[in-house]
């Protein structure tokens, strides 16, 4: 009999995704790409232990981004756990979404480990969309070390359903959402998503 069904919905965009314009609210190239919440583990600068990962906006539908690894990060002695690495290029897909002005929350994402990373590299990571179907958005990302032009560590898919923001307000632990509200500047940063849902 067959085993427990496996979701095997791919990551590649289907043949009538398409590639639409950057949002008019998107960040102009070549600039850097705020956290979109200050104490997220991603990019949240006011996260101690997080990645605290910084990401630029490219010239179409892509970012760059860079990650240090730390030795907090550590699976193996001196190498980057895989997690933290999956992570690190989550988050740098999740930023992608500034770029079409739609929050999205990640629903699947395929990750090949290409080569080990050690303590103190810098990841150079770059992720671009392949494609938007719906409520789909399709997007891949590689890492590199070395250099922005090093050889590949890490490479992914994925695959993000854009959401409303009632996701947030209606899933997070209240009094967590319950700060963001309060907060004008977070608001603020929310708000330009709502322009152009
Ligand atoms: C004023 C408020 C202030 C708030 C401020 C906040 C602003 C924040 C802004 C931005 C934050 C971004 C944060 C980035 C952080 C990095 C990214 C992450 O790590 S995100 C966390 C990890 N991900 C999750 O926690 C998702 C958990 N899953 C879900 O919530 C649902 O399953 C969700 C939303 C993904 C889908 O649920 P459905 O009910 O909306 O939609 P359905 O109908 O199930 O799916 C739509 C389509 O997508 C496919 N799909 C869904 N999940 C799939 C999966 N896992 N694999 C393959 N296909 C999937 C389905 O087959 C369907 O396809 P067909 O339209 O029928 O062709």
């Amino acid at each position: 009999m067959n085993g427990p069904s496996i979701p095997t919905t791919p990551t590649t965009p289907p043949a009538d995704a398409v590639l639409p314009e950057r949002s008019p609210l998107a960040p102009a190239p070549g600039t850097l790409i705020g956290s979109h919440y200050d104490e997220c583990f991603g990019c949240g600068p006011h996260h101690p232990q997080g990645l605290q990962l910084t990401a630029v906006a490219g010239e179409h539908l892509d970012v760059t981004a860079r990650f240090t690894v730390k030795p907090a990060h550590q699976g193996g002695p001196g190498l980057a756990h895989g997690g933290v690495l999956v992570s690190a290029l989550d988050e740098t897909l999740g930023t992608l979404n500034w770029l079409l002005g739609a929050p999205a929350v990640t629903g699947r994402l395929e990750t090949d480990f290409v080569r080990p990373v050690p303590v103190d590299s810098v990841l150079h990571i770059h992720a671009r969309v392949t494609g938007v179907h719906g409520r789909k958005v399709y997007s891949a990302a590689e890492g590199r070390i070395g250099g922005p032009d090093g050889p590949v560590a890490i490479r992914a898919q994925a695959l993000f359903i854009q959401v409303k923001l009632e996701h947030f307000t209606t899933h997070g632990r209240p009094e967590d959402v319950r700060k963001i509200l309060d907060d004008p500047d977070q608001i603020k940063r929310a708000r330009a998503f709502e322009v152009n849902p």
